[in-house]
């Protein structure tokens, strides 16, 4: 009798996948590995451009991608696309809901529209996607909801409102996972910690640099993560193995969430080898990756580990 491993070729071969904000940054990382897996893969956000590339690059990897333009903080805008993607695939298996952010602010500078605005992208936002995918199509057929928060665990200095965003997504997707369950629905959050990506983009460059710098020490893997760490922990959730794994959170950290305090520092070495995704390192920063973040994964790709896996 011949076992096999559930990761195998194909694993989602006809099924059709919904990644928000998968044009850039982890999103896009998820698109590449859910597609590589036989995935039809769609891609939303509201930047026609960056969706476009990805979809091309999937494209020429030999997968099916497709773009939807959907702004997730406008609800006629969401439903417009999942009844597009339902009529055009005829499905709708898997969700990633990804699309997200916040700005950097001391608590006490955060406006009340500023807070809101936050909890809208993030909770409602999420909110809003769940709903429509259950009501037009998982409701009848199941499906399968990954929903990316945060580290928010022990609160979020300079990010109150997401913390408390990401918070609600948490719990949300834990009362889906007991409520939803009679359709068919299995839904989990993953929580990345701080992640190489895109996203870096969007501070100034002396925060870049306070991150690119010591802060990653305070990490007991020592080092930031990988957009590939997150999409690989996403795809797991997604897949038949993960099958009985409902309401989950599962923490993309290298452990920073069980202390925001500094860690034991650590040695030139990084004790925890990185995993990359791509397959051509020269490809890692190339695309959207502020050249200090892209500077810190060659150097992660290159790095002697002191790790034996
Ligand atoms: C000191 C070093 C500390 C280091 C700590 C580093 C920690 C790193 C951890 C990283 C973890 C998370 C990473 C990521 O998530 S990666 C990023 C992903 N992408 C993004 O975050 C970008 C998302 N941002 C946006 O899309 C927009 O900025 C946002 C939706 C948040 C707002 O856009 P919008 O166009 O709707 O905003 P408005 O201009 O209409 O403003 C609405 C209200 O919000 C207030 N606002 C907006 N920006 C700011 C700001 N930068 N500072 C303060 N307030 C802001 C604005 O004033 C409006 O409020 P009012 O209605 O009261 O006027
Ligand atoms: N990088 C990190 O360290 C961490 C990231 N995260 C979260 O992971 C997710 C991905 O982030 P990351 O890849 O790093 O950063 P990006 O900024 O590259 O990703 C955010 C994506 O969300 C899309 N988006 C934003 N607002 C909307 C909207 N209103 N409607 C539709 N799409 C929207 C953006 O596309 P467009 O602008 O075209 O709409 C973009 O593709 C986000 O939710 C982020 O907050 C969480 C923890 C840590």
């Amino acid at each position: 009798m011949a076992y096999q491993s559930v990761f195998r070729t194909g694993l989602f071969k006809g099924q059709v996948a919904l990644v928000t904000g998968g044009g850039t940054g982890i999103g896009r990382c998820v698109a590449h590995e859910l597609a590589s897996l036989g995935a039809t893969v769609v891609v939303a956000a509201r930047r026609r451009e960056p969706l476009e590339q990805t979809c091309r690059e999937i494209t020429e990897n030999g997968g099916q991608a497709h773009v939807e333009l959907v702004n997730i903080r406008d609800e006629e805008s969401v439903d417009t696309l999942i009844r597009n993607v339902v009529a055009k695939f005829g499905r709708l298996h898997l969700l990633v809901n990804n699309a997200g952010g916040q700005f950097l602010s001391p608590a006490e500078n955060i406006s009340v529209g500023g807070f809101r605005t936050v909890l809208e992208l993030n909770a409602v936002g999420t909110w809003t996607v769940c709903r429509a995918a259950m009501l037009h199509w998982m409701k009848e057929h199941g499906g399968i909801i990954v929903n990316i928060v945060a580290d928010y665990f022990n609160g979020f200095p300079l990010m109150a409102h997401t913390g408390a965003a990401r918070a609600a997504v948490d719990n949300m997707t834990k009362t889906l996972c007991q409520e939803w369950g009679k359709f068919g629905i299995r839904i989990n959050s993953v929580a990345p910690g701080t992640i190489i990506s895109s996203g870096m983009q969007n501070y100034p460059p002396p925060v870049q640099q306070m991150i690119t710098g010591g802060f990653h020490t305070e990490n007991p893997s020592g080092r930031l993560g990988t957009e590939a760490e997150v999409s690989s922990a996403v795809v797991w959730l997604l897949s038949p193995g993960a099958a009985y794994v409902n309401g989950a959170c599962l923490r993309v950290d290298g452990g920073s969430s069980l202390s925001k305090a500094a860690m034991i520092p650590h040695p030139d070495d990084i004790p925890i080898k990185a995993f990359l995704g791509y397959s051509d390192a020269s490809c890692l920063g190339e695309r959207d990756i502020p050249p200090a973040f892209g500077e810190l994964l060659a150097q992660y790709a290159a790095k002697k580990t002191t790790s034996k896996l």
